[in-house]
């Protein structure tokens, strides 16, 4: 295979986590101009140092090409656009720092405060250029280069294939779509499933059990969507059921195995790495208790992760919901 042209685009990438460290480096394949910025200087210079992020994504070599920073203007200046890669809770801290005329890939899987969606925020503090991306994409995967598809949405079609063009590497294939919600909040729930798989494993229920919450897992995140203005045939692509297979079953995901961990009494978040299906999980549980509608796995995750029902009372009020038929 020839080597793939580079692109005069400068990108940036703020947040040096896992997921950011893997894209600083895909985007490195065909960019000489990759900025990395990261909160704390320690990081930053630990990282300009070493070209390892031990802490975050172990094994995974960071090119000489990417720029480390933990300035974020520096960071930002003159830069095309800018993958947002920190946990959602630190995305209205890092919109309202950034230059609204700068155009925005969003790349956490979760909610912002009071469950608004990361696109909304950004749309709310003024920013125009807004895209997402989500799909089967495991960092400790996607950073060794192994072959992956994602999906990056914007209402704005010709960001959204810009950010396209730019991503695409001969292992990272990337769709574009207009379906914000669908595929936002397809990577945002799929997080709370895959708990929910974890908490199954843990527990030792089997494969049919694992197959069983994946499988109605889908059918709530379907629910969900379909009341946030998502497009019926997201939820089966790329980020809700590509996602929802990879997240529940790998032995990769943090969600997953946070899952595991509180099934054998353990706390769930280690390692100072961010689980974003836990909050997500109570955010709607919350949501769906006010609005009558069920999310009967979602509402035992959050049960569970708060205390109020063990992993096994939780896998009893699941089991004997009332007899119904399959929808
Ligand atoms: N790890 C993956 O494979 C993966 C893949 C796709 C999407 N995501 C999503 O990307 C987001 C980031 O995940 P990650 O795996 O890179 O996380 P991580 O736990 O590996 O790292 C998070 C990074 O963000 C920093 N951080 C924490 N709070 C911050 C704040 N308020 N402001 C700025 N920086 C902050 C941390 O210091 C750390 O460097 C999450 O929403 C996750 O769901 C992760
Ligand atoms: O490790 P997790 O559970 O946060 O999942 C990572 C990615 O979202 C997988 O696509």
């Amino acid at each position: 295979m020839s080597e793939p042209a580079l692109s005069a685009a400068r990108l940036a990438v703020l947040g040096a986590g896992g997921w950011g460290t893997a894209l600083a480096r895909t985007l490195a394949q065909t960019h000489p101009n990759v900025t990395l910025w990261a909160r704390r200087e320690v990081l930053a210079g630990e990282l300009r140092r070493s070209r390892f992020n031990a802490a975050y994504l172990p094994g995974v070599a960071l090119p000489e090409s990417v720029s480390v920073t933990s300035d974020l203007s520096a960071a930002v200046a003159g830069a095309d656009f800018a993958f947002l890669v920190v946990p959602s809770v630190g995305m209205s801290g890092l919109l309202s720092a950034l230059p609204r005329s700068l155009g925005v890939v969003l790349c956490a899987k979760g909610l912002a405060p009071g469950g608004t969606r990361l696109s909304e925020l950004a749309a709310s503090l003024g920013f125009g250029r807004v895209a997402v991306l989500s799909g089967p994409n495991h960092a400790e995967e996607i950073g060794l280069g192994l072959p992956a598809a994602t999906v990056v949405a914007s209402r704005d079609e010709a960001f959204a294939r810009t950010v396209q063009a730019e991503l695409m590497t001969p292992s990272l294939r990337v769709y574009t779509s207009l379906d914000v919600p669908g595929v936002e909040l397809g990577g945002v729930l799929k997080n709370v499933v895959a708990v929910a798989a974890g908490l199954g494993d843990g527990l030792q229920l089997g494969d049919n059990a694992r197959a069983s919450v994946i499988t109605r897992g889908l059918r709530e995140m379907a629910r969900y969507l379909d009341g946030q203005g998502a497009q019926d045939d997201t939820v089966y692509g790329l980020s809700g059921l590509g996602d929802l297979v990879a997240t529940a079953t790998s032995r990769h995901s943090r969600n997953r195995a946070a899952g595991e961990a509180l099934a054998r009494g353990e706390a769930p978040e280690q390692g100072g790495k961010v689980v974003e299906g836990l909050r997500t999980a109570r955010l709607l549980s919350a949501w769906a208790q006010e609005s009558g509608v069920e999310l009967p796995i979602v509402q035992g995750v959050a049960a569970v992760s708060e205390g109020r029902l063990s992993p096994q009372q939780a896998l009893a009020v699941l089991m004997q919901r009332e007899a119904k038929a399959e929808g």
